[in-house]
Order: structure tokens, then sequence, then C-alpha cells
């Protein structure tokens, strides 16, 4: 079987400004890939090529074996958060529905199938309490739950989550997490994750995509998260430090892990 995405030799550049290149990688059935790096560092574009909305520069990339963008129904897509208002005309189960209608537009019965598989969404996400809520009255977070139903409900062999846990509290990043780690196990959706924090997601990611400065490292966590590693990728010297558990990044002006505002106030002086 094709591995859910994979990208041979694969590059984006927008004129001189390389954002990734010669990246080779599998993202197999169930495994949980992290996608860090600050700010502009070509993550969402990442995601945007595997949707087929962003052409390579070089490489190929092909998802669950076919060319991206012609493999809709296999990816789940979790888009960067955006509050919806309160005045938007949907019930969280229509916005669960788009997703088994993809960008067919209009008013539709539902068969009594499809209805099942939104309830059965919107049940595995803990949603179902709030199915005929208006999604604008939604906290973040139960927004959030509500779209991850919704790139669930296709039963995709790829899940793209772009900064899920953005502007959630511990509760609810913890509760989405748990929802995805769930359904990767369960169904062996392959799951690719892109975040500024490692640490949400540390005990539950199986591979680290690390993006900066136009290059990148692929390895585990313990891998990628060393010293040496992210000294190297950032050429300039940088530590990593591991503090009750947490991977705590310091020496980069913008870096995608825990910041300085992570320690404890005693290692906060020591290490400015
Ligand atoms: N079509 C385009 N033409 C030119 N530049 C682009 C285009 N699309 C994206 N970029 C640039 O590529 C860079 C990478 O964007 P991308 O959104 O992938 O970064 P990111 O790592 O997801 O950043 P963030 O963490 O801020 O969301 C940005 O500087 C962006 O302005």
């Amino acid at each position: 079987m094709s591995a859910p995405l994979s990208a041979r030799g694969a590059a984006v550049r927008f004129g001189d400004r390389v954002l990734w290149s010669d990246l080779d990688v599998d993202v197999q059935p169930g495994e949980f890939l992290a996608v860090l790096g600050p700010n502009g560092a070509g993550k969402s574009t990442f995601l945007k090529a595997a949707l087929g909305q962003q052409p390579l520069s070089a490489g190929e990339l092909q998802v669950a074996g076919r060319p991206p963008g012609r493999a809709d129904r296999s990816i789940g897509y979790v888009p960067q958060q955006k509050s919806m208002g309160a005045a938007t005309p949907l019930r969280a189960r229509d916005l669960v529905g788009l997703g088994i209608d993809g960008d067919r537009y209009g008013v539709r019965r539902r068969s009594r199938a499809d209805r099942a598989r939104i309830d059965e969404a919107l049940g595995a996400v803990g949603a179902a309490g709030y199915a005929d809520a208006p999604i604008g009255l939604l906290s973040g977070g139960e927004q959030q739950r509500v779209r991850i139903a919704q790139a669930l409900v296709g039963d995709p062999q790829l899940l793209l989550c772009d900064e899920p846990l953005l502007s959630l509290d511990l509760g609810h990043q913890r509760a989405v997490t748990g929802v995805i780690d769930r359904r990767r196990r369960e169904h062996g959706t392959a799951v690719v994750f892109v975040t500024h924090e490692i640490n949400p997601v540390l005990g539950l990611v199986d591979r680290v995509l690390y993006i900066a400065a136009g290059r990148h490292r692929l390895g585990t966590p313990a891998e990628v998260f060393t010293s040496e590693s992210l000294s190297d990728l950032y050429r300039t010297p940088v530590d990593v430090l591991t503090v009750q558990g947490r991977v705590v990044v310091v020496g980069t002006p913008e870096h995608p892990s825990a910041g300085h505002h992570d320690l404890p106030p005693a290692l906060q002086v020591a290490h400015r």
C-alpha cells in the first residue's frame, strides 16, 4: 500500500527564497508527524503542497499514491483556526456535513447513512451535546472540535492539522490531541500536525519535521531536539534543555518550542 504522504526531493521556493528543499519523507499509516519551525518557515506551505494548493518547485509529493489535489477524499484538513462569527448561519452538524459534501454547495437532504456518520463524527470528538447549536455561538475550543469532526467524517487516510491548538486552554488542548491520537490509533489515520509548541504533543509524536531558514531536520523528537541538531540547523549555538519533562529551546531569537516564559523564574534569569 502507498504511504498516506510521500515526498521525494520536494522543494518550494519563492524567487530566491527557499522554504524547504530535498525533502524526503514517507508518513506511515497511524504515524504522528509534528511539523515545527519559526514563523514563515514554510510549515503551512507544506500542508498546502499536500493539498495540491501549492505546486512544488522541485521533486515529487504524493498522497495515498496519487498526485496531491487528486486525492481529496483521502485527506482531512483542519485549517488554521479562524473564529466563526456569531451570525454564521450554520449549525455544528452542517459544518461537519461539509466534510462529506466537499465543495459542492447547496441545500441537500441527507441520507440516513450520512446523518449517522455526522452524528458519529460529532460523538467521537465529544461534540454531540452541541450538534444543533449555531457554530458562531460555540467557544473556540468547541468550534475546534467541530472542525476536527468535519475533517474526520470522510474517514481520511491523512489528517492535516494547521496549529489546531492555537488559543485553546490546556483542557481543550488535551481533548483535541486526545481525539486525534485515538483516531490514528484506531483507524490508522496518518497525522501531520503543524505546531509552534512541541510540548503539548511530545508524548504522541513519532517524528518531527523541523524547518528553519530553508533547511530541515527529520527524526524522532530525541534525535531532532538536541543542542547539536538544532545548532546545526540554525547555524548558531542553540541549547536544548529538558525541564520537568518539557523540552525548552534556548538561543534562537524565534523558536517554536517552549519559550523563556515557560521556565521557572530561576531558570529564566539563568538563561537570559
Ligand atoms: N504564493 C506565495 N508567494 C510568495 N511568498 C509566499 C507565498 N506563499 C507563502 N509565501 C511566503 O512563504 C513563507 C512561508 O509561509 P508559511 O505560511 O508556510 O509559513 P509558516 O511556517 O506556516 O508560518 P507561521 O508559523 O507564521 O504560520 C512566508 O514568508 C510567506 O509569506
